[in-house]
């Protein structure tokens, strides 16, 4: 059973990486703090991924909605607004980032989880800082995720803690540099043609993120060991994240991302080098509900490792303001706060009893 740091507030973070630990205990026995306890239709609920459908939409083109001269750019944008409506996520093909780039930084994101232990380890977040190298935090009574990751902030750049960046891997910088740039590009493009979808102005959501240096952009590195007993673990909880958006490059072959739909999970499937896309609960909040951020979480492969690479952009604005324009709707917001969720996202429940 792993050891864990306790601070005053009952957070948690587990004293060992999953990866190592795994290392250090029988085949097939899942530790404690990791196992899912007392889950009802365990097979029809939870990991089962193989019998679960796939969610289908249409991938939604980056140029076409950048383009407003393109004969496609209107029938664009309502199929973003279309499929957002539906599903709060989508996979953004013709993004402009280049296949070799995306194949770079999943290769220095393994490279990096290779290391030694004692390397990782000089990177290691502490109980009070997300950034770095562990695993999540948890509050009493729940169970940790069977998931490592590297957190890092990457902009603001004079934001950026060097000391959590891996140094011995010599391409790192370089390469997280150039991905950031590319990513950046893509959230204001997309976060400009979100807005249009729901007929504000482009700029609308945008401002609220801080212009170009200014914006606040994430990566976060998942490394999800495999699992011989994947019903009886989680990749990642049910969650929706706390941020304006989320970029993700899915793993290349091992699947494990499901969203939500109706109370009804859907497999996400490995669309070859498009990005996912998932809406955030700061979108919501600024769109006053409009725009839903999707639940989502991992679900574990039985034989094989997965890495994800997540690059969040969040607001860290003190107080926000939703869009006047779509203030007919009622506030379901009224007192955000820097800080506030749309969701307590750590808070649901495994068997989504909270989401009812
Ligand atoms: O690994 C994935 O596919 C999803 C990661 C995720 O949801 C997150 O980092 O918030
Ligand atoms: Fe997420």
């Amino acid at each position: 059973m792993a050891v864990s740091s306790i601070c005053p507030m009952n957070l948690a973070i587990p004293s060992k990486p999953i990866q190592e630990l795994i290392k250090s205990t029988t085949e097939k026995v899942v530790p404690e703090t990791y196992k899912i306890q007392q889950l009802p239709n365990i097979s029809e609920d939870n990991n089962n991924h193989s019998e679960i459908e796939y969610m289908k939409s249409p991938s939604i083109d980056l140029g076409l909605l950048s383009d407003a001269s393109s004969s496609q750019h209107e029938q664009e944008l309502r199929k973003l607004g279309s499929v957002l409506n539906s599903w709060g996520c989508l996979q953004l093909i013709n993004h402009g980032l280049d296949s070799s780039l995306l194949d770079k930084i999943r290769e220095v994101g393994k490279e990096f989880f290779a290391l030694s232990l004692e390397q990782k380890q000089k990177h290691s977040r502490t109980l009070d800082w997300f950034e770095g190298y562990g695993g999540d935090t948890i509050s009493e009574g729940q169970i940790y995720n069977w998931n490592d990751r590297l957190h890092l902030r990457v902009y603001p750049v004079d934001q950026r803690n060097f000391n959590f960046w891996p140094e011995y891997i010599p391409n790192f910088r370089e390469t997280l540099e150039e991905y950031a740039v590319e990513v950046r590009r893509v959230t204001k493009s997309l976060l400009k043609a979100i807005a249009k979808s729901v007929e504000l102005d482009e700029d609308s959501f945008l401002k609220e993120c801080g212009e170009d240096e200014a914006m606040n952009l994430f990566t976060r590195f998942n490394y999800y060991p495999p699992c011989s007993t994947p019903e009886r673990v989680i990749g990642l909880k049910p969650h929706s994240d706390g941020t304006v958006v989320t970029i993700l490059q899915q793993n290349k072959q091992v699947e494990g991302l499901q969203a939500l739909k109706d109370d009804k999970w859907f497999k996400v499937p490995i669309v070859p080098y498009a990005l996912f896309i998932n809406i955030g609960d700061q979108l919501e909040m600024m769109s006053n509900g409009k725009l839903k951020s999707v639940v989502h979480k991992v679900v574990i492969d039985k034989e094989k490792e997965r890495i994800s690479i997540a690059t969040p952009t969040t607001t860290l604005k003190a107080s926000m303001q939703e869009e006047p324009e779509l203030c007919e709707l009622p506030l379901f917001f009224e007192n955000y706060s820097k800080g506030d969720r749309a969701f307590p996202a750590m808070d649901i429940d495994l068997n989504l009893a909270t989401y009812s």
